[in-house]
């Protein structure tokens, strides 16, 4: 390791700074050192696992000012907690006990420092804004050697995801360049709405927001792709607004409203990604104005729903499940549990929570309610679909269900959620099922909910139990939230600190909008009141 790293990219004294569930993520000016220390564990990271490394750049849905890094593992799954604990070590390491904090890496994790590194590189668009305005960001060169890297430029999260997946499968997976990912993924997209008959333009027609960020990007140039089998406007595509500002999956799924610079008609069918394009809503306003969401929980319905019919068609004993959070509605809940009748796993917040969890069945869908998500198909599962798609004696209908499986199977993106190829499958579903975004909307009605912060001293007071679902500390809080709670009618509600901000979230769900008002506000209370608030009591929702 070259002494003449020591002085590079000094990390401001007494910075402190965590990857989360998310990577880093802060105001751009305080990121240089992260950049080439990041730079420096993903090579690391790729000596020790023998396989190509992702680093992408990006802080998804915040505010344009903010930037930050995350480090993708050789599958394209999110890095594994003792490297997270490693990247925070590394990160807070002050100047001088740099060389010995890697060495110590080397020496805890027996890394063979003449192996080979690899490392794929990727940005959103927050890149080139940051740069305009002279924000230093760029150092991951400087932490991986130029010759280890592969430098994608400006790619979504889930496309970098993909890359590194298709690089240590070899192949397998699909080709390793944005060509390849648009060729996978819309090749089966018309293999799947090759079964949907008759479809108007109208129908063929999507709004999509782009968020100002790269997904806008990223769905033009994958255009041509799709044959005019899906016709799409796109919005907020960066040539004027501000990234995620008044727009994006975020702000649609947390203010419940249309993004601005949508130009929407009563019942067109539109969905908002996020900044960097892991996520996707679905939403529409109906002939009185009224906004309707169709938010992760909705899109799981679908998604699972239409994996289950098919599974039972083409005879396929597979074990389906959906995996969501504290946060998914309980209407989706009741009606997955139900009527649906498919196993329902509730995880802690969090994506990689989820995908965990997912990975236990044949076909694990798992989506948060903010609409990150994506299903994840058994090895076992994949090849029993491929034998049946093969298979020459089975009857018309077995055949056509396991093509239509397979499809399916190619126009996920397994290794992360995925806005454009959620947004492909939520689309031929649709067009195979000629459903309007009304109908889907109607499979159930959602429980009115709000959701709300409280600022407290010191979060980590509250501490949880049974995924998130019940406060076990600070002692009475969630005795106080059971009272609040059996005031109302079909009722919940749950407290956690966040991964992200410096709050306690406050969940709740009722039969009415104004009783789940009431509710989010009179746990907001116990939590200022038992948890150390500061500042201004939480006051009532109007
Ligand atoms: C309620 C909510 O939406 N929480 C989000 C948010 O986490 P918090 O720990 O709640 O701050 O950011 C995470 C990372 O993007 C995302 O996975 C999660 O769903
Ligand atoms: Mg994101």
């Amino acid at each position: 390791m070259a002494e003449e790293i020591k002085n590079l990219h000094p990390k401001p004294a007494g910075l402190v700074l965590q990857y989360g569930t998310a990577g880093f993520r802060t105001n751009a000016n305080q990121l240089d050192h992260i950049m080439f220390r990041m730079g420096l564990l993903a090579a690391l990271r790729s000596k020790k696992t023998k396989a190509t490394i992702g680093v992408m750049v990006t802080a998804s849905h915040n505010p344009e000012e903010d930037n930050g890094v995350k480090l993708v593992d050789p599958m394209g799954e999110m890095l594994t907690a003792t490297w997270e604990g490693f990247a925070t070590q590394l990160a807070n390491t002050e100047q001088e006990e740099l060389l010995t904090a890697l060495k110590d890496i080397v020496k805890k994790e027996e890394i063979n420092m003449n192996q080979e590194a690899s490392v794929f590189v990727g940005k959103d668009t927050r890149y080139i804004i940051l740069a305009h305005k002279q924000a230093n960001t760029g150092k991951l060169k400087d932490g991986i050697h130029p010759l280890l890297s592969v430098y994608y430029g400006l790619v979504t999260t889930p496309q970098l995801h993909y890359m590194v997946c298709c690089k240590n499968t070899h192949g397998k997976y699909g080709d390793a360049t944005l060509e390849g990912y648009y060729s996978k993924l819309c090749q089966a997209f018309l293999q799947l709405t090759k079964n949907a008959s008759n479809r108007t333009d109208d129908q063929k027609h999507l709004c999509v927001d782009g968020a100002n960020g790269i997904g806008a990007l990223k769905v033009r140039e994958m255009e041509s792709h799709l044959k005019k089998e899906l016709q799409i406007s796109i919005f907020n595509d960066g040539s004027e607004g501000k990234l995620n500002h008044q727009c994006g999956a975020d702000f649609v799924k947390v203010q419940q409203k249309p993004p601005t610079g949508i130009d929407m008609n009563s019942g067109d069918r539109c969905c908002s990604f996020d900044g960097d394009a892991d996520r996707i809503v679905y939403y529409y306003t109906d002939s009185q104005g009224l906004f309707h969401l169709l938010d992760g929980d909705k899109i799981a319905t679908l998604i699972s729903t239409f994996l289950k019919e098919l599974l039972v068609q083409a005879g396929l004993d597979l074990k389906i499940a959906v995996v969501q959070t504290a946060y998914a509605n309980g209407s989706s809940t009741h009606y997955l549990e139900n009527t649906m009748k498919v196993i329902v796993r509730c995880t802690k917040t969090g994506v990689k929570h989820l995908h965990h969890a997912a990975q236990e069945f044949d076909v694990g869908v798992y989506f948060e309610a903010n609409g990150h998500g994506t299903v994840l198909f058994s090895k076992s599962a994949e090849e029993k679909l491929q034998q049946l798609a093969e298979a020459t004696n089975i009857n018309d209908e077995r055949k056509k269900a396991a093509l239509l499986l397979q499809s399916t199977v190619n126009i996920i993106n397994q290794t992360v959620g995925d806005a454009i190829s959620d947004m492909l499958l939520i689309e031929a579903i649709l067009a195979i099922k000629g459903m309007t975004v009304q109908q889907w909307d109607a499979i159930y009605s959602d429980l009115p909910n709000r959701q709300l912060k409280v600022k407290v001293s010191d979060r980590r007071l509250i501490e949880t139990t049974d995924a998130e679902r019940r406060a076990v500390s600070p002692a009475g809080l969630q005795e106080a939230i059971d009272t609040l709670v059996k005031k109302y009618s079909q009722a919940r509600s749950f407290v956690r600190p966040s991964g992200t901000e410096d709050v306690v979230r406050v969940y709740a769900e009722a039969n009415t909008q104004e009783s789940a008002n009431a509710l989010a506000h009179e746990v907001s209370l116990a939590v200022y009141r038992l948890a150390g608030g500061v500042g201004d009591e939480p006051k009532p929702l109007h």
